[in-house]
């Protein structure tokens, strides 16, 4: 199994390049590419690390030799917020940087499952798409939005809040990848109860994670080591599925219901093509369909932008 993490040199880059090298199974070969000229130094770094799984780096000019023979595809590379900034303010940066890598996938590893993290989410996996469509080689069960992060954010917040274990908790979260079109389902989570205050607290922090942490870090970014955390959870589900296990993650995946959004998070069955099966969402509370249907319009535009980005 290859992977290539597209802006490894980067804050995301580096923490999950450091987690790809420790946890994937032995023999895989993992791709380091940036355009930051630091990027064959981090590769060499890890190449010290005692695991069965084989580094390289690859500088601006060498893409095609990171993604040849790739299976997996993971691009965290592009610009993060700043306090003040909200993610669709990098639309004007990250929309070309996105567009022009999945073109290098297109021409290299057409095959490979792709998980974009490159904000913002919403409208960045629509560009991949109509990027890949415009190639000629676009397989819907093999590009992911990685919305996993929010997920684990959930679970935290849930174990704290109600001081029980993380490891036993959880929270489904639906939508996309921004302020309110993040929902988390705290109505299936089983074994807590919440109160109407709590619910709606705890949907209002889990929606603001991000910004939590870029006023956190004052100008220095934006998460980069949880992300790198939830992107190393969701590249070794899939690649443990992509090797006949049986696994289930929630993530960004074109679903074609018109009823919600044309890409929408939901647990997906992932399997040796990528997208074995989306499966329902299951029933929502009075809270939570109430709040879906008040972001799907503002989900559908940040789409419609991703989509108009590549077909002009
Ligand atoms: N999906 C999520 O949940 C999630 C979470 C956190 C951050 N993000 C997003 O991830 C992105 C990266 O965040 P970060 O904190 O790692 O930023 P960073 O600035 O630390 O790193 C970005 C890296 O991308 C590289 N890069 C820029 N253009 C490139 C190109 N054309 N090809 C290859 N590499 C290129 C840079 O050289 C840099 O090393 C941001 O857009 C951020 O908003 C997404
Ligand atoms: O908030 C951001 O800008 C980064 C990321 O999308 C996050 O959720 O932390």
């Amino acid at each position: 199994m290859k992977v290539a993490v597209l802006g490894a040199a980067g804050g995301i880059g580096q923490a999950l390049s450091l987690l790809l090298k420790t946890q994937l199974p032995a023999g895989s070969e993992l791709a380091l590419y940036d355009v930051a000229p630091v990027v064959p130094g981090v590769a060499v770094d890890l190449s010290h690390i005692p695991t069965a799984v084989k580094v390289t780096g690859h500088g601006k000019d060498d893409l095609a030799g990171a993604l040849t023979g790739t299976d997996v595809v993971l691009i965290p590379a592009g610009v993060p917020r700043k306090p003040g900034m909200d993610r669709s303010d990098l639309f004007n940066i990250n929309a070309g940087i996105v567009k022009n890598l999945i073109e290098g996938v297109a021409d290299n590893c057409p095959d490979a499952c792709v998980g974009i993290i490159t904000n913002p989410v919403n409208t960045t996996v629509a560009i991949a798409a109509e990027t890949l469509k415009a190639k000629g080689v676009y397989n819907k069960n093999k590009l992911f939005g990685v919305t996993t992060l929010d997920v684990i954010r959930a679970e935290t917040f849930v174990a704290e809040l109600k001081g029980v274990d993380v490891a036993s908790v959880h929270v489904p979260v639906i939508g996309g990848h921004s302020g309110t079109t993040i929902l988390p389902l705290l109505s299936q989570v089983e074994g807590v109860e919440f109160s109407d205050d709590e619910v709606s607290s705890l949907t209002t922090r889990i929606q603001n994670a991000g910004t939590e942490v870029v006023e956190a870090k004052a100008g220095g970014g934006s998460a980069t080591l949880s992300m790198g955390q939830a992107a190393a959870r969701f590249c070794l589900s899939l690649v443990a599925a992509m090797q006949g296990e049986n696994v289930v993650e929630y993530t960004y995946v074109q679903t074609d219901d018109s009823d919600d959004a044309a890409f929408f998070a939901h647990p997906v069955r992932l399997g040796a093509n990528g997208v074995e099966e989306i499966l329902p969402y299951g029933e929502l509370s009075a809270f939570e369909e109430k709040a879906k249907n008040d972001m799907l319009e503002g989900l559908r535009g940040d789409i419609k932008l991703g989509v108009d980005f590549v077909t002009g």
